[in-house]
């Protein structure tokens, strides 16, 4: 039976200045289906799903959503004619509560005769997340208790509860642990078997081999083809996102042990209430140490345990020479980088330029008087490495796409020549190409002896990079592996639940 079209792009077009993000894309999405939109960073999907969830106006063209021509002017009128979107970054706001966030812009609902009904709106919120299995998560709080992962929960129940024609799903899930992941898809699956449609953006193929039903690919802002999912290889993806064939290499190809040195920087005892419960370990000189674990089990804060970020931590974090790390500037002065899995919030100044950005740790290794040639050289140089997608290192970090704010975090650490390195998610929102670059230069810097921290949620990363992994569990570190031909996701996943 032939499907329905639910949202009809014709002509859909945006350039910001000299970049053409979105160039002309006409496009059909079907009712009942997972649709992925795939493509390099860079290459126009958030652009190309923004102007039909509200959150910039439409350049040219006309989105027809289930019959009916949409301009949403924001992303609450976007949700009023029948389009959401969960967003990459952080998509709930500070000061607010739970219940406050789920409702923004649609909390008349809320009011009569001009007075706010609070506790109704509260137990509106609650029973909604109660519904989707979130009873932990409570309405009344400041959205500020929650960490990442649990914020992105709220905005797939806010997102989702009222029934959305067209749900995009924007690089989401590498923002998710396993469990998360699990319930993200089974609120995918659902909108699909509704006779709705998801619009499905991930740089993970095997994922999006696994989800979707229809795979449309963008390059440089140009709609080059769509495939049904189950006529298409990984790899013939991979060939139509860049243009030319991927190499077969991609993680480390080693297992004849590790080359690991001296104990670089070490944690012992290290408490952080309801997140870390007397954790030791060792981060050896030329080795990648990887922590995997489900959500809530602690692992995203032994990255910042180390850096000397924590609130409230008891125990010691302590270098080769001694020296007791307490605080971030005796990190930082001490050559320890750090990138955080909240890019825009924890790692980046959004609101400065691509140079700043880069040479920000590295300022006083280039000397006094600061020379405004030297600096952009320097940024310019490590902006090359990455392969920074931009127009020039003056262009506002926040006018990038996210895979390349990613990319502007591990430039600035790459300059800054850091012999530890302590890396949350480092290839989260990376395309396939970058990824492969990236584990190429996470191998050199462990060949030339530097401490290395993978934090990730991709189990096969970890299995792929790493030296050895600790697997977390309920706060500790719940067993040891190490690095072998033989390791299976199985492995891993037995130590994680
Ligand atoms: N507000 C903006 N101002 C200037 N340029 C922008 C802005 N938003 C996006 N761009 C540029 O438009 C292009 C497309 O970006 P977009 O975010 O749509 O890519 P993407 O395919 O979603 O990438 P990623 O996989 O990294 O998320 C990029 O070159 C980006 O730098």
């Amino acid at each position: 039976m032939a499907k329905e079209v639910m949202l009809h792009a014709v002509g859909i077009d945006k350039q910001f200045g000299p970049t053409h993000a979105v160039d002309h894309v006409s496009l059909d999405f079907n009712k009942g289906e997972i649709h992925a939109l795939i493509g390099e960073n860079g290459s126009g999907k958030s652009t190309f799903t923004n102007m039909l969830t509200g959150i910039i106006s439409i350049g040219e063209g006309t989105f027809e959503l289930d019959g009916e021509r949409i301009e949403p002017k924001n992303q609450v009128d976007a949700n009023h004619h029948g389009a959401a979107v969960i967003v990459q970054e952080q998509g709930t706001l500070d000061g607010l509560t739970v219940a406050e966030n789920m409702f923004l812009g649609d909390e008349d609902q809320f009011i009569s005769g001009g007075i706010k009904n609070t506790g109704a709106m509260i137990k509106k919120a609650q029973e909604l997340l109660d519904s989707y299995g979130l009873d932990y998560i409570k309405a009344v709080d400041p959205i500020e208790n929650y960490n990442f992962e649990d914020r992105k929960l709220v905005e797939i129940v806010k997102s989702t509860w009222f029934g959305p024609k067209v749900l995009v799903v924007d690089e989401t899930t590498t923002a998710l642990s396993q469990n998360g992941r699990a319930e993200l898809f089974t609120v995918m699956n659902k909108v699909r078997e509704d006779n709705r449609t998801v619009i499905f953006i991930s740089h993970d193929m095997a994922e999006v081999l696994a989800m979707s039903d229809t795979i449309s690919i963008l390059r440089d802002g140009e709609f080059i083809k769509t495939v049904s999912a189950k006529d298409v290889t990984e790899d013939e993806l991979k060939t139509l996102m860049v243009g030319r064939q991927m190499s077969e290499h991609y993680y480390r190809e080693d297992y004849e042990g590790s080359m690991a040195g001296d104990v670089a920087i070490s944690m012992k005892d290290v408490s952080v209430p309801n997140q870390l419960e007397d954790v030791s370990l060792d981060l050896h000189k030329g080795e990648i140490l990887g922590i995997g674990g489900l959500s809530e089990c602690g692992m995203h804060e032994v990255g910042k345990a180390l850096f000397g970020a924590s609130f409230e931590r008891s125990g010691e974090v302590t270098l080769a020479d001694g020296t007791s790390v307490k605080d971030i500037n005796t990190a930082i002065n001490h050559s320890i980088a750090y990138a955080s899995k909240d890019r825009d919030n924890e790692s980046l100044l959004t609101a400065d330029t691509i140079q700043d950005n880069i040479t920000l740790p590295s300022l006083r290794k280039m000397g006094l008087p600061l020379s405004k040639r030297r600096q952009k050289q320097f940024a310019n140089k490590y902006a090359k490495e990455m392969s920074v997608k931009m127009v020039n290192t003056d262009q506002f970090v926040s006018a990038l796409s996210g895979g390349n704010k990613q990319k502007v975090v591990l430039a600035r650490w790459l300059g800054a020549e850091s012999d530890i390195l302590l890396l949350d998610s480092p290839t989260r929102g990376i395309d396939i190409k970058v990824k492969a670059d990236i584990y190429a230069l996470l191998d050199e810097m462990r060949k030339q002896g530097k401490a290395i921290l993978v934090i990730s949620e991709e189990i096969m990363e970890l299995i792929g990079m790493c030296d050895r992994i600790l697997v977390m569990k309920d706060h500790k570190i719940n067993g040891e592996l190490e690095r072998s031909r033989e390791l299976t996701e199985q492995d891993l996943i037995a130590l994680m639940v």
